[in-house]
């Protein structure tokens, strides 16, 4: 069996970074759809910016430690993302690349690409048989290379080297290492041996037609690339190391998909996975000694090692820049952002055999073997130290100094954020912690049994920027015409322009309301409504001038983005009940983007909604 030994590559980190790169794909704007040129755009070689949706004149920005711009070849990708982490694995140590971002945003085209333009896989296998034919010439070493190629669908595990396999499940050995049992694993020769099971595994993968992507990816595709070196002579030591090489299905907004049926149900599969992805890489990042959620979902559970525990990790982000696309390009950038704090650990995978008995490693052999200098094998001591007085599933150790810089960083960058309200959200969010979480939890499986909008990426810690203090054009959405084309704009126009009411106003004006009768249960839960005052609540707005009903509605978005418990209890048809589950709605999902997606609120049925717009303009204008 394989256990962990301290790194001997010469190095002296102790600890690898998740390196995050984004890339975004070429504008590629249907005919059907509006040309209004893109939302998001790359500054220079690591840094990006995206239009501000709560301010159209003004972008956020964000660094990554690569950013490929549309013109960036699959060959660029590859060279400065990818390349440098394989030589890791012929010295037992774990590597990871994942695809990550939006359906239709590039992740295939990434990973896979096409045969006139290669992506990462083919051009990773090819590299690892180049590197080990070279290393076979020089060392001491015998090598042997094998694959196992998985999808995760539906939450199911299934072999694509053994397509009529059944769900294969998931165990973990006492030393941490991630196994499946049943699993093909094929032994290859070369990389058109590899391509010889490959080609055909990955038309097993699970794909359908979306309207975003008429070949979209409907499970997580896992490939596994293992090298195994044993050195020739006594005591012929071996080790193990792991490529893994992912391809994750697209986060995707089903009101945007058009999912229904199977899709739907693939879809809050796929963005379950993907929330609980999020929610890990938030524990890992908080630092806390709380537990960090890999077994909440499969794809958590073996990417384990890849985050936050012992692989050298990249991931590749995919955006696309199109607006249809905004809010997850906004989500994915988010994630990414927060990715870039896990601080990984690697370590070498070893066994040793005594003649032909493999036996394990004692911890005195690998100080023995170690390569380093002294003060190095000292560091590599702590080390070891630190990582086996922490579960080794996760490294992350909010003792050691790198991760509390980091944390420290984070931390500032919130209390430094000028944003008031959301400090007071906090504090509010935090009073009633405990609360939040149950209510979060029953938020979370309405979600999965209905529809994941998308993923949130809260507190990345990233503030907008006053515009443009580069040289080049200001990034700007082009003006439409269209009148319904105007109202989707909304998600990116400013929702502050002009002096909101403080809510306690509105708050007056609802006491002298006499038109809005207020019939508040005990438990604050509105009484369901009976068809006939639903025909009441249609075509009221129809008497208010545009306008002010565009600003009462601005006004009531305004509460529900950045209202406290009691500012949220002082609308009308909100309780205590509903004002926690609207807080923990935004701790999970972010701001809401219009009003009407309180309607993704659990218990807020079309008719409650539309008497709850109702009664709060009415009120808010003293009508
Ligand atoms: N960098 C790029 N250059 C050229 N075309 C691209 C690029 N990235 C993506 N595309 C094209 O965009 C389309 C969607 O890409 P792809 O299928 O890779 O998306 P995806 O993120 O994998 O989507 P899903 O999650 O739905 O599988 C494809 O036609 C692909 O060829």
């Amino acid at each position: 069996m394989a256990q962990r030994v301290p790194v001997s590559d010469g190095s002296s980190k102790k600890t690898s970074r998740v390196r995050v790169a984004v890339r975004l794909r070429p504008y590629m704007a249907k005919a059907e759809d509006k040309d209004e040129g893109p939302c998001v755009r790359g500054l220079d070689s690591q840094n990006l910016e995206i239009i501000n949706w709560r301010n159209a004149t003004e972008t956020v920005k964000y660094h990554f430690d690569v950013f490929h711009g549309e013109k960036t070849t699959q060959q660029e990708v590859f060279l400065s993302s990818v390349k440098p982490i394989l030589p890791h694995i012929l010295v037992g140590q774990n590597a990871s690349v994942f695809a990550y971002g939006p359906t239709g945003a590039g992740k295939t085209h990434t990973m896979l690409g096409s045969s006139e333009q290669p992506g990462v896989i083919p051009r990773a296998v090819r590299e690892v048989f180049k590197l080990v034919q070279s290393k076979r010439e020089q060392d001491e070493w015998d090598f042997s290379i094998g694959m196992s190629y998985l999808e995760i669908y539906n939450e199911k595990v299934l072999d694509l080297l053994s397509p009529n396999s059944q769900d294969l499940p998931i165990r973990e050995d006492k030393d941490k290492n991630i196994l499946i049992p049943g699993l093909t694993y094929t032994t290859v020769t070369s990389f058109a041996d590899f391509d010889k099971h490959f080609v055909p595994a990955t038309l097993n993968r699970t794909t359908a037609s979306t309207k975003l992507n008429h070949r979209s990816s409907r499970s997580h595709a896992i490939l596994l690339i293992k090298v195994v070196r044993t050195q020739r002579a006594q005591p012929q030591r071996q080790q193990t190391g792991k490529l893994y090489l992912v391809d994750l299905a697209g986060s995707e907004d089903n009101r945007r998909t058009g999912n229904q049926g199977i899709r739907l149900k693939e879809s809050g599969a796929i963005n379950l996975s993907l929330f609980t992805l999020s929610k890990v890489v938030d524990s890992l990042n908080s630092g806390t000694s709380g537990r960090v959620p890999y077994r909440d979902s499969k794809l958590t559970r073996l990417l384990q090692d890849s985050l936050g525990g012992s692989a050298h990790s990249v991931m590749i982000t995919n955006i696309a820049p199109e607006y249809t696309y905004y809010f997850d390009t906004f989500s994915a950038l988010n994630f990414a952002a927060k990715s870039k704090l896990i601080v990984n650990k690697p370590f070498t995978r070893e066994t040793v055999s005594t003649g032909n008995v493999q036996a394990k490693r004692t911890r005195d052999d690998q100080e023995a073997c170690s390569a380093g200098p002294e003060p190095q094998k000292k560091k590599q001591k702590e080390g070891r130290k630190a990582e086996s007085s922490h579960s080794s599933t996760h490294s992350h150790s909010p003792e050691e100094p790198s991760v509390m810089d980091r944390l420290i960083a984070l931390e500032k960058l919130i209390m430094n954020c000028k944003d008031k309200d959301r400090l007071d959200i906090l504090k509010d969010v935090a009073q009633s912690r405990k609360e939040i979480q149950e209510l979060k939890q029953k938020q979370r499986e309405f979600e999965s049994k209905a529809v994941f909008s998308r993923l949130n990426g809260e507190g990345s810690g990233i503030s907008p920027q006053s515009s443009f203090k580069n040289n080049i054009v200001p990034l700007q959405r082009k003006p439409l015409v269209d009148s319904k084309t105007i109202k989707q704009k909304a998600v990116v126009q400013p929702l502050q322009v002009s002096q909101l009411q403080p809510l306690q106003q509105l708050a007056v004006v609802k006491k002298q309301s006499v038109c809005v009768k207020k019939e508040r249960k005990p438990s604050d839960m509105p009484e369901p409504l009976d068809g006939k005052e639903n025909i009441l609540e249609k075509g009221w707005e129809s008497h208010l001038d545009v306008s002010v009903l565009e600003l009462s509605r601005k006004k009531i978005l305004n509460i529900l983005n950045s209202g406290s418990l009691k500012e949220l209890k002082s609308l009308q048809q909100i309780g205590d009940k509903k004002g926690k589950l609207i807080l923990g709605w935004r701790e999970i999902h972010g701001d809401f983007t219009k009003v009407e997606d309180l309607g993704k609120v659990e218990g807020m049925t079309e008719k409650r909604f539309a008497s709850f717009m109702k009664a709060n303009i009415l009120s808010a204008m003293g009508k």
